[in-house]
């Protein structure tokens, strides 16, 4: 883990995990990804619209969890960094032995701040992009939330090693694209901003949120969730990607076509860097 990652448990600062944890133990539980920049997370609310949704998708019991005082532990190591991630995990409380739920309402909620050796905001370089062989399963139960359950991008993330691109494509059982490894994806046709409709798989990521219910408008695009093919994305104008730490990166290879107009993503990186900003 790079130097300097601090960890807290259950407020208390310390790198060891009290047991039973059933996150540890059936992944029965939620994380967030945040990015901080000078000292401030940032898009909290859109952080906590969706572990708010997986703690109900799930059906974790007691109120709803409260990001602003589940990070606090970290809140002074928070504010002396120039740029790092803030991983936030929250896990149902154990019970008995096994799978049964319980009524559990207290959960235990980890953090792991990661110091970063970039600036984030920083214009990333543009990646290549393949597709992986791991394929994603149908479970509408789950389907957008960010719960624990990561084997599958573990693999691909894997795969992504010896491919020979900077990320991978994941698509569904019907060879649907859903996602990279770790990012959703966006492509333009003419004026028209498309990404994959995530109501049996993926993760709904709170950038993909902001360009879906106001960058691209902001933009000067119409957008969409909607099924993609392979094909969309072979014969796309222009494919990006996004997620909490990258924000918004080009694709400047999909596969052996090379994608030259990068121009979408340029007006919705900078609507985002005027949202950090603001
Ligand atoms: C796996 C985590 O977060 C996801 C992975 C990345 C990444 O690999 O860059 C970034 C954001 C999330 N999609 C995590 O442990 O926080």
């Amino acid at each position: 883990m790079p130097e300097g990652t601090q960890y807290w448990c259950d407020a208390a600062s310390t790198g060891e995990l009290p047991l039973p944890d059933r996150g540890m133990e059936f992944g029965d539980g939620l994380f967030e990804t945040l990015l901080c920049v000078d000292g401030k997370l940032l898009f909290p609310e859109r952080h906590q619209v969706r572990l708010e949704q997986g703690f109900h998708q799930l059906g974790f019991n007691g109120p709803a969890p409260d990001l602003e005082a589940l990070v606090s532990p970290a809140t002074e190591a928070i504010a002396q960094s120039t740029a790092a991630v803030l991983r936030l995990t929250l896990t149902r409380s154990a019970g008995l032995r096994g799978y049964a739920p319980g009524d559990g309402t207290a959960h235990r909620c980890v953090l792991r701040l990661t110091p970063l050796n970039h600036d984030p905001l920083s214009e990333p370089v543009p990646l290549s992009l393949g597709v992986a062989g791991i394929r994603l399963a149908h479970q509408p139960a789950l389907a957008g939330i960010k719960h624990l359950n990561r084997l599958e991008q573990v693999l691909a993330a894997g795969e992504r090693e010896d491919s020979g691109f900077d990320e991978l494509l994941m698509l569904d059982m019907q060879g649907v694209p859903i996602a990279t490894t770790a990012a959703n994806i966006f492509i333009r046709e003419g004026k028209t901003l498309s990404t994959p409709e995530l109501a049996m798989c993926g993760i709904a990521g709170t950038r993909r949120a902001l360009i879906l219910e106001e960058w691209a408008d902001t933009a000067g695009f119409r957008v969409q969730s909607c099924p993609l093919s392979l094909d969309s994305i072979r014969e796309a104008d222009e494919v990006f990607v996004c997620n909490s730490v990258i924000g918004v990166r080009s694709v400047t290879q999909f596969l052996d076509r090379v994608l030259n107009d990068h121009s979408a993503a340029a007006a919705i990186r900078q609507c985002y860097l005027a949202a950090v900003a603001s």
